[in-house]
């Protein structure tokens, strides 16, 4: 008796905790999809607050094709879609593009956007720095701008050797290839895209962020992969799980502990950059690293909260960069016809400084301009977190908490903007003559918003210009490759992420110099 009694108590128990479950989730589903939800824009989403739900689930998977259509159909006008955390509104229409970009960012915050879309607090936790909606004023927005755009920047020509080795180094360890092989070993070897692209940029990225004995250490690089990895897991579960994940996020971050052994690392380089520059001459102080010129730039005098600003260049410069080489490695293989141009003028620009006017490779240059605007990383750019209720000139309210964002790839594939805009022309960029760029790869614009806004675009992007043509050139100078299944599908969308292919693999040799046999997707193994 007293068993049945137990057993009826906690079945009662359980009863009231599943219905709490599903009163909470209606109560959260009411909330956020008919009190929160944008007036005066065209809503895209199915009827009913249910319909509105299910719109962002199926937003989790297919949010490229969805976007692509309400744009078709907005006609230019801003519209809102549900995703299952906060509606988006996107706007394209340049001059609207322009009022937004003259509101504070008290108001339509750019950085909570961008904190907002890393899931920085579950990604970087008490290693963030917290958003500050002081917009260019915030000392982070100076330190990292000044670091990139200008420190960093001036040295990219000098840096050339330096990355021209890492990468032939990388290339070779990675491929499997003797550093005396000779053009007739001509052997096959297969080779798993991203992980390979994500080794070999890590390892470039904390070469010039932590300085090069650190990146050098095998552990280093190691430790900077798992977190990286632990981050990709992190953002997927949100995306897909958004509030029910806080559970699950200690186990995806592996509990954090790559990530405070990677933050040692940035940690120990401030305080050595500190050190120094107590003990020297200020003026005579050279620093040869992102940890070393934050120091330098910021008014900051703690060195944790100085390590906190390399570790967030660390954090954002991480995943895209391997993402774009892949986009470009695909195409190279499914339009081999760019590739004796490509290599024409990579042999020629071998020992040439990258960077000094902006004007070096202008093939190489628009070829990865055209893939980047063909295969974007992100659906949307130029996210902008509402901070409080916003009411536009134009007459559209949006709730605190949505966000407004631009449809990256519908603007960068319409015909209006761009003629043959769905196709893929690999010189496009060049003028008429085709000998210089009309558009080259850094510069943002309102058709190109793979950089982001045009107002702030990313501040990594001459050192992404650089290291990109130089992992390129060496690719196609010193070897052959090819897709191992050219049919196989090369992107997936998921959530707002629009991801090279994760299974994509290639075969590769060492090149055989000589006639350009890597030119034809038919040719036998
Ligand atoms: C293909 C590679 C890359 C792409 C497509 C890319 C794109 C972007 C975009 C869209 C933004 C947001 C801009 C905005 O909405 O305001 C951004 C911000 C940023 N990027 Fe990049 N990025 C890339 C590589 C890098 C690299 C390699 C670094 C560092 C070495 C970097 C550092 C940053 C930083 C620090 C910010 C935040 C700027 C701020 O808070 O003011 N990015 N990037």
């Amino acid at each position: 008796m007293q068993l049945l009694l137990s057993t009826c108590f906690r079945l009662v128990q359980q009863h009231y905790i599943i219905m709490f479950m599903i009163l909470w989730q209606s109560a959260s589903i009411l909330w956020r999809f008919w009190w929160k939800i944008p007036t005066g824009v065209k809503i895209v989403a199915y009827p009913t607050v249910l319909g509105r739900w299910l719109t962002a689930l199926r937003m989790s998977f297919n949010s490229d094709e969805f976007i692509q259509r309400a744009y078709d159909q907005a006609n230019g006008q801003p519209f809102a879609i549900p995703l299952t955390d906060r509606w988006i509104v996107y706007v394209s229409d340049a001059n609207q593009i322009k009022k937004l970009d003259l509101e504070p960012d008290s108001v339509l915050s750019r950085e909570q956007g961008l904190h907002e879309f890393g899931w920085t607090q579950q990604t970087l936790g008490h290693l963030r720095l917290p958003p500050d909606t002081s917009g260019p004023k915030s000392e982070n927005f100076r330190v990292v701008n000044g670091v990139l755009k200008n420190k960093l920047r001036t040295e990219l020509p000098a840096l050339r050797e330096h990355f021209k080795s890492i990468f032939k180094t990388a290339l070779r360890s990675e491929f499997g290839i003797s550093k005396t092989a000779q053009s007739d070993q001509i052997e096959w070897s297969r080779c798993w895209l991203m992980p390979t692209l994500f080794r070999i940029i890590t390892r470039m990225n904390l070469s010039i962020l932590v300085g090069e004995e650190q990146a050098n250490q095998h552990t280093v690089v190691q430790d900077a992969l798992s977190y990286l990895f632990c981050v990709s897991c992190t953002v997927l579960a949100c995306q897909l799980l958004n509030k029910f994940c806080s559970f699950v996020i200690p186990i995806t971050m592996g509990f954090g502990l790559s990530r405070s052994r990677v933050f040692k690392v940035f940690l120990l380089m401030t305080e050595q950059a500190l050190n120094k520059r107590s003990l020297t001459d200020i003026n005579l102080v050279r620093y040869s690293n992102i940890t070393g010129w934050a120091v330098e730039m910021t008014k900051l005098k703690e060195a944790t909260a100085i390590a906190k600003i390399s570790f967030g260049v660390f954090f954002a410069g991480s995943f895209s960069v391997p993402l774009l080489i892949q986009a470009c490695i695909y195409r190279m293989c499914m339009h081999p016809e760019y590739l004796t141009k490509l290599r024409e003028e990579a042999l020629e620009g071998r020992n040439l400084p990258l960077n000094v006017g902006n004007h070096e490779m202008p093939y190489l240059d628009s070829f990865i301009r055209e893939t980047a605007r063909l295969s974007p990383s992100l659906t949307l750019s130029s996210i902008r977190s509402v901070m409080h209720s916003y009411t536009s000139s134009d007459g559209y309210h949006i709730p605190k908490g949505n966000w407004i964002a631009s449809p990256q790839s519908p603007i960068m594939r319409d015909e209006n903007l761009i003629p043959r805009a769905k196709e893929f022309d690999g010189f496009r960029f060049l003028d008429k003559e085709m000998v210089s760029a009309r558009a080259r790869l850094t510069h943002p614009s309102q058709s190109f918003l793979f950089w982001g806004p045009a107002k702030n675009p990313c501040p990594g992007r001459f050192y992404v210009s650089v290291i990109v043509k130089e992992l390129l050139s060496q690719l196609l100078l010193d070897y052959d490759f090819m897709l191992v299944d050219p049919t196989a599908r090369p992107f997936w969308t998921i959530g707002k992420v629009r991801l090279a292919s994760p299974f994509m693999s290639l075969l590769v040799r060492k090149r055989i110099v000589g006639p350009l046999v890597a030119d034809d997707q038919n040719r036998s193994i």
